[in-house]
């Protein structure tokens, strides 16, 4: 299983600090949507740099322009780039079709997402990586609700991703879970030892796997 730090609403200096500190603990970077707001295509370009051997995710989280949003993201040194899983499909196999020319890949994110069958129409046109995603604002109502999984029942031949507050609490019960990819954000950006706190929720996922 990956372990994707996600840098979310932080500053650049913050953002180098924080991977150098969880380096170890990490497979996959994803720099957040508001740093590239912040930063842009730069901040992107500069950690891939710094650190190329891990694959890096831009979140993008792509809903129009796709084509041109997708191109931006791999020039820029990303290995995978976000769309939005309520675009247009056209965007959507605009990015797909970017990212075959590059040899890269993209992420649906299912944010907003409540009807299982869009992900049968995501799979027929060509997505193979999705989010599963609890977003922030969400987050103020309470923890991830188990409902979510809903979207991915009896679904076979997609990569999943679960991103959405989780923390060293949430973490263990999401194990059993049919995932590929767990992203973690402010419960390793915010601990008081961020590299402490990734070592030890990337030893209960790898436990959890030497177990299973
Ligand atoms: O995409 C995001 C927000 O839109 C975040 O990357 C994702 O939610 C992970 O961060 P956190 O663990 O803090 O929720």
């Amino acid at each position: 299983m990956n372990f994707q730090l996600a840098l979310d609403r932080l500053t650049r200096d913050r953002c180098f600090q924080l991977l150098k500190e969880t380096e170890a603990s990490i497979d996959w970077i994803e720099v957040g949507t508001g740093v590239i707001k912040e930063y842009g295509m730069t901040i992107v370009r500069d950690i891939k740099t710094a650190y190329p051997e891990k694959i890096l995710v831009a979140d993008m989280k792509t809903c129009d322009a796709g084509q041109h949003e997708a191109i931006q993201a791999f020039e820029a040194g990303a290995d995978i780039t976000t769309v939005m899983a309520f675009s247009a499909d056209r965007t959507i196999t605009a990015t797909l079709e970017v990212a075959k020319d590059y040899g890269k890949r993209v992420m649906v994110d299912l944010l907003g997402v409540t009807d299982p069958s869009r992900l049968i129409e995501l799979q027929n046109l060509g997505v193979d990586l999705i989010s599963l995603h609890y977003g922030k604002d969400m987050q103020l109502e309470g923890e991830m609700k188990e409902n979510l999984f809903t979207l991915i029942d009896g679904l076979e031949g997609m990569e999943v991703a679960i991103a959405g507050g989780i923390n060293q609490h949430s973490l263990s019960g999401l194990l059993g879970k049919r995932l590929d990819t767990i992203i973690i954000g402010s419960a390793i950006t915010a601990a008081d030892n961020p590299g402490q706190t990734a070592n030890d929720m990337k030893k209960v996922v790898k436990q959890y796997e030497v177990d299973h």
